[in-house]
C-alpha cells in the first residue's frame, strides 16, 4: 500500500498537472500568483541554458568588465563584444532581461543587481568563463550519465587529477589552469573560512591540497604568528611556495601525492579545502585515514566544501556539483552527515559544523583527531 508521502504526492500532482485546473488557476484571484511563479520557474529551468550563455557571452565579450568602470553606450559595448548593430542589440536586450546590465539613460548601460555581485570578484569571473568545458561536456547528458565517452571529455582535461595516473603532479602545464582558477575562487571561500574558526589557537596549519597557497595567505592574515605547511602535487606545490613567498608568506612546501604517499605529520590542524568533494568514496576515506594519522590525539582537521543537503542550495550540490564532478570524471557533494561518517570511520574522535554567513559557498566542518 502506498505510503503517505506517496499518496499527497499523487493527488497534489494530479491536481497541477490537470489541464482544467492549470486554466482556471491561471485565472482564479486567489490561485494566480502561485501559479506566475510556478509556470517561471518551471520557464527558467527550461530556459536556464540560455541564460548562462548570456552571461558567459557578457564576460567573455568583456562587457561586464567594461561596465565595473562605469556607464557605456551600446556601440562601444558592441565594438568591445565584437558584435554588429543588431547582435549587440540582442545581447544586451538579453542580458538586462536577466538583471546583469541595466538601461540608465538614451543607449547608456550599468550594470544590474546581478552583474554588480561580479564587481571585484575575480573568482566569480574565472569561474564562469572556464564553464564552456562544462557546457561542452554537458551537450548530450544521458551519454554522460551512462558513461558512454570513449574519450575524457574537456573538464576531465582541465582537471588532469581526476582520472590521472601521477604524471600530471609533475607537468607544470597541466596544473596551471586550474591552479589559477583556485587562487581566483578561494577569497570567496577563504573568507567564509576564516570567520568560522579561530586560527590564532593553533601553532602550525598544513593545507592539504593548498594549490597556490591563496587559502594559507588568507589564514596568514588573521593568524600571523602560525606556522605553515603545503601539501600537494609536486608541480602545484612549486606554484604555491612561489606565490606565497612573493606575499612574503613563509611556508614549508611538501610536494606529494596523497594517493600515494603519507601526509606529513608535525602540525596540529590540518585543512582539507574543497578537496573531499572532487574523489570518489574510496580515496576521500584513505585521504580522512592519513590525515587521521598525521595527527595527535585533539589536534584539529578542518574541512570546508560545498556540501549537499544545503538548504535553499540543494540545486547547487546535486544538481551543479553532480553533473561538474561526473564530467570531471571523479567525486560527488556530500552531506556534513556523509562526511560526518567518513571522519568517524577513519578514527577521528568527535566532529561537529561550524556555521558559515554563506554556506552555498562553502561549509565548514572540524573534527578531532
Ligand atoms: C579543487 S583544488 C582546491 C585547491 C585549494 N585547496 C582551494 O580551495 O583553492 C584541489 C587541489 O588538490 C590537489 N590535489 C588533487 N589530487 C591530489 C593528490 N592526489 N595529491 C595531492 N594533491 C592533490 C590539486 O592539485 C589541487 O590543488
Amino acid at each position: 500500500m502506498a505510503g503517505f508521502r506517496q499518496r499527497w504526492v499523487g493527488w497534489r500532482n494530479s491536481i497541477i498537472g490537470n489541464p482544467a485546473f492549470q486554466s482556471w488557476a491561471s485565472r482564479s484571484i486567489l490561485a494566480r500568483g502561485i501559479s506566475r511563479v510556478r509556470a517561471r520557474r518551471l520557464f527558467d529551468i527550461i530556459a536556464g541554458f540560455t541564460y548562462s550563455q548570456t552571461l558567459y557571452a557578457c564576460v567573455e565579450g568583456g562587457i561586464v568588465a567594461r561596465l565595473e568602470d562605469g556607464a557605456a553606450s551600446s556601440a562601444e559595448l558592441g565594438a568591445l563584444a565584437r558584435l554588429g548593430e543588431d547582435a549587440t542589440h540582442r545581447l544586451l536586450r538579453a542580458a538586462a532581461a536577466l538583471g546583469v546590465i541595466e538601461s540608465v539613460g538614451e543607449d547608456l548601460w550599468m550594470l544590474g543587481e546581478q552583474g554588480v555581485a561580479l564587481t571585484g570578484n575575480p573568482g566569480a569571473i574565472a569561474m564562469i568563463r572556464h564553464h564552456h568545458l562544462l557546457y561542452a561536456d554537458l551537450a548530450d547528458p544521458l551519454s554522460l550519465l551512462r558513461g558512454e565517452r570513449s574519450a575524457p571529455g574537456a573538464l576531465a582535461g582541465y582537471w588532469p587529477y581526476a582520472l590521472g595516473d601521477g604524471s600530471e603532479g609533475e607537468n607544470q602545464a597541466a596544473v596551471s589552469p586550474y591552479s589559477q582558477l583556485m587562487a581566483a575562487s578561494q577569497p570567496m571561500v577563504a573568507d567564509q573560512v576564516v570567520h568560522a574558526w579561530r586560527f590564532g589557537q593553533h601553532r602550525r596549519m598544513l593545507d592539504v591540497g593548498g594549490g597556490a597557497g591563496a587559502f594559507i595567505a588568507a589564514v596568514a592574515d588573521v593568524a600571523p604568528a602560525l606556522e605553515f605547511g603545503l601539501f600537494d602535487l609536486p608541480a602545484v606545490t612549486a606554484i604555491g611556495a612561489r606565490q606565497l613567498g612573493e606575499r612574503g608568506v613563509r611556508v614549508t612546501p611538501h610536494p606529494g601525492d596523497f594517493r600515494n604517499d603519507s601526509i606529513p605529520q608535525g602540525y596540529d590542524l590540518i585543512t582539507l579545502i574543497r578537496i573531499l568533494h572532487d574523489h570518489d568514496d574510496d580515496l576521500a576515506q584513505s585521504l580522512l585515514v592519513k590525515v587521521h594519522a598525521a595527527l595527535k590525539p585533539g589536534d584539529t582537521l578542518l574541512i570546508a566544501e560545498p556540501m549537499a543537503g544545503t538548504p535553499g542550495a540543494e540545486a547547487m550540490a546535486d544538481a551543479y556539483f553532480g553533473f561538474y564532478l561526473l564530467a570531471m570524471g571523479s567525486g560527488r557533494a556530500r552531506t556534513p552527515q556523509e562526511i560526518g561518517a567518513m571522519l568517524t570511520k577513519a578514527g577521528f574522535a568527535g566532529w561537529s559544523e561550524r556555521r558559515t554567513g554563506l554556506p552555498i559557498v562553502t561549509r565548514v566542518i572540524a573534527a578531532t583527531a
